[in-house]
């Protein structure tokens, strides 16, 4: 298992489904941290993660409790991505089965979620810029963690 990411009460359904669609490509898995601001089968959703949803491995949890029920089970570090962090994705190391947990659009994650990170990562910005589009902070971050475990699909198998 390389890294999972995770989405905290995500408001906009394309962004979700952009996500989904990232972790079918790389073949990660995908949790949602409910409530969501949109319905199951969102049409903005599905559009976004088009026909790769049916292969995307989508767990969703009810509560941010019940998802941190979940990673306690599973052992696994939490890893947020916050514009409130000081330390670079870059020079983090990953491990495997590290959950990357990306904020919600609007608000990010609450002090709780923050708390309970075993590390808070940045990607660095130009200054004056606010924050990257969910989605692509994911698939940065995601990139690098993918990189630094070698863990990426072997080339050619894509569908
Ligand atoms: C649009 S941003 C949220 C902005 C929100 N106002 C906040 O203060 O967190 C949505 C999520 O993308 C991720 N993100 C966006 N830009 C980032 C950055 N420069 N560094 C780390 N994470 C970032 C974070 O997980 C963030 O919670």
């Amino acid at each position: 298992m390389p890294i999972r990411l995770a989405l905290y009460q995500p408001d906009i359904a394309p962004n979700a489904g952009t996500l989904a669609r990232l972790c079918a490509c790389l073949a990660l898995e995908l949790h949602i941290v409910e409530p969501a601001g949109f319905p199951v089968g969102d049409a903005g959703f599905r559009r976004a993660g088009m026909d790769y949803l049916d292969r995307a491995a989508i767990r969703r949890h009810a509560s941010f409790a019940a998802f941190e029920a979940w990673r306690a089970q599973e052992g696994a570090r939490l890893i947020l991505a916050t514009t409130r962090a000081a330390a670079s994705y870059v020079d983090f190391r990953f491990a495997a089965g590290d959950v990357l947990l990306l904020g919600r659009e609007s608000a990010g994650v609450p002090e709780a979620a923050h708390a309970a990170a075993d590390a808070r990562l940045l990607i660095p910005l130009a200054a004056g810029a606010r924050s990257l589009n969910v989605a692509l902070a994911g698939a940065m971050i995601a990139g690098e963690a993918l990189r630094q475990l070698g863990a990426f699909p072997a080339a050619g198998t894509a569908a």
